[in-house]
């Protein structure tokens, strides 16, 4: 037994995200666990007996003899372990796992599960990150580490380490540390947030990268007040793009808040737009933006107003017209260059979380003073945690 009375030796989880699907799923492990199940399981047919990899159909039920309750789709994965199917709603799932509870399981969440499962340290890490993809693009990058893409590339340099070919594991450890903006955006959508002095289009731009109205543009200056957010897919990425209140000197202390709101997002930003009003041009202000971001991407908004052809440095400037739509589809290239500036392949080895990706930089560090022992001890724990 276990401080809150459960039999430690057994253990649920649900496997399914919450709110994700019309099913979920809830695995039960431990010598008993067949025994516990079996107490509610009510086939539709046959006895309760539970072959490995076979599905069984029946009900859930706090009555063993019943056929009315909870209807279940049984598999037994392993001989103790068995994973339980049913409606993705909480009342079902709760309903489950509660009657598991009450018969000495001990619930535990998905890290947990999934650690005590697989002697597999990074494949299972993965697996956690692969519940959090939100397309099929980054559930591919995630799904490409499962199936050991990045371990096989490191495995590759510590045993280049061990031949002291200091220099072939370098380079390779800096091509997956080249590739981690990929894993990053494969395990949390990117935050683009998009700032400019105030009645430039910002708002209006949000609702054209949507394709929705989100957000209320109006052509009066200090329309928006607080960040606005909200998750769009962009080429296959997940994004959530932020409108922010326009940036500009005010006495007024509600507007003000929000400029310092608007501010910190510029700061915390994975990349920032700053729009300009194209038919008043570059301002002290945008300047003032500026200051703040390394690499923002500057949008000329409004061209619909200006002749774009007598612009100087045309042909380098994103002009966009929110009216017309023109110019989005290169705005969403940009963006997605900034972001993701390795292309992806099939089967690439990317680090997927700040862990590993902290392991492969102190690795590097240990190459740079040419300790290969503790780079390779890095490396290792990559793998293993
Ligand atoms: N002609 C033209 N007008 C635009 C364009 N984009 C936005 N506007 C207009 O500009 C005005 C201000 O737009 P918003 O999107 O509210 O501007 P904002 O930068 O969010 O303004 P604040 O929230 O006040 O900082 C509105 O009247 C829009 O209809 C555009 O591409 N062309
Ligand atoms: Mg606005």
């Amino acid at each position: 037994m276990n401080a809150s009375g459960n039999d430690a030796a057994l253990q649920t989880c649900v496997l399914t995200p919450i709110g994700r699907g019309a099913i979920a799923t809830v695995a039960v492990r431990g010598a008993t666990a067949a025994e516990i199940v079996g107490k509610y399981f009510c086939p539709n047919a046959g006895s309760s007996h539970l072959p490995i990899d076979r599905i069984r159909y029946g009900v859930w039920s706090r009555d063993a003899d019943s056929a009315i309750g909870e209807s279940i789709v049984v598999c037994a994965t392993a001989e103790t372990e068995i994973e339980i199917h049913c409606h993705g709603g909480r009342a079902a799932v709760e309903a489950i796992v509660g009657d598991l509870v009450a018969s000495g399981a001990e619930r535990i969440g998905g890290d947990s599960w999934l650690q005590g499962r697989s002697d597999n340290f990074l494949s299972s890490e993965c697996q956690l990150a692969l519940a959090a993809t939100q397309t099929p693009t980054t559930a591919g990058i995630v799904l490409d580490q499962i199936r050991g893409a990045l371990a096989t590339a490191t495995q590759a340099a510590i045993e280049q380490l061990r031949s002291a070919n200091l220099e072939a594991a370098g380079q390779a450890i800096q091509t997956l540390i080249d590739r981690a903006p990929l894993g990053r955006g494969a395990s949390k959508p990117f935050r683009v947030v998009i700032a400019g002095p105030p009645n430039v289009g910002k708002s209006s731009l949000l609702n054209r990268l949507l394709g929705y109205d989100r957000a209320i543009a109006y052509d009066q200056p200090g329309t928006t007040r607080d960040v606005l957010s909200a998750r769009t897919t962009l080429g296959g990425w997940t994004i959530e793009l932020r409108d922010t209140a326009g940036i500009h000197e005010t006495a007024e202390a509600i507007e003000r808040e929000g400029v310092q709101s608007a501010r910190r997002e510029v700061q915390s930003a994975d990349a920032v737009l700053i729009v300009v009003d194209a038919s008043v041009g570059w301002t002290p202000e945008h300047d003032e933006i500026a200051k703040l971001v390394p690499n923002p991407i500057r949008v000329w908004n409004k061209a619909d107003l200006i002749d774009v052809e007598a612009m100087p440095d045309a042909a380098e400037k994103i002009f966009t017209s929110t009216l017309s739509q023109a110019g989005i589809d290169d705005l969403i290239a940009a963006i997605l260059q900034q972001l993701i500036p390795q292309p992806h392949a099939a089967g690439m080895a990317v680090p997927i979380t700040d862990r590993q990706l902290a392991c492969l930089q102190e690795a590097q560090a240990a190459i740079a003073s040419s300790d290969a022992t503790s780079a390779a001890v890095h490396l290792q724990r990559l793998l293993r945690g």
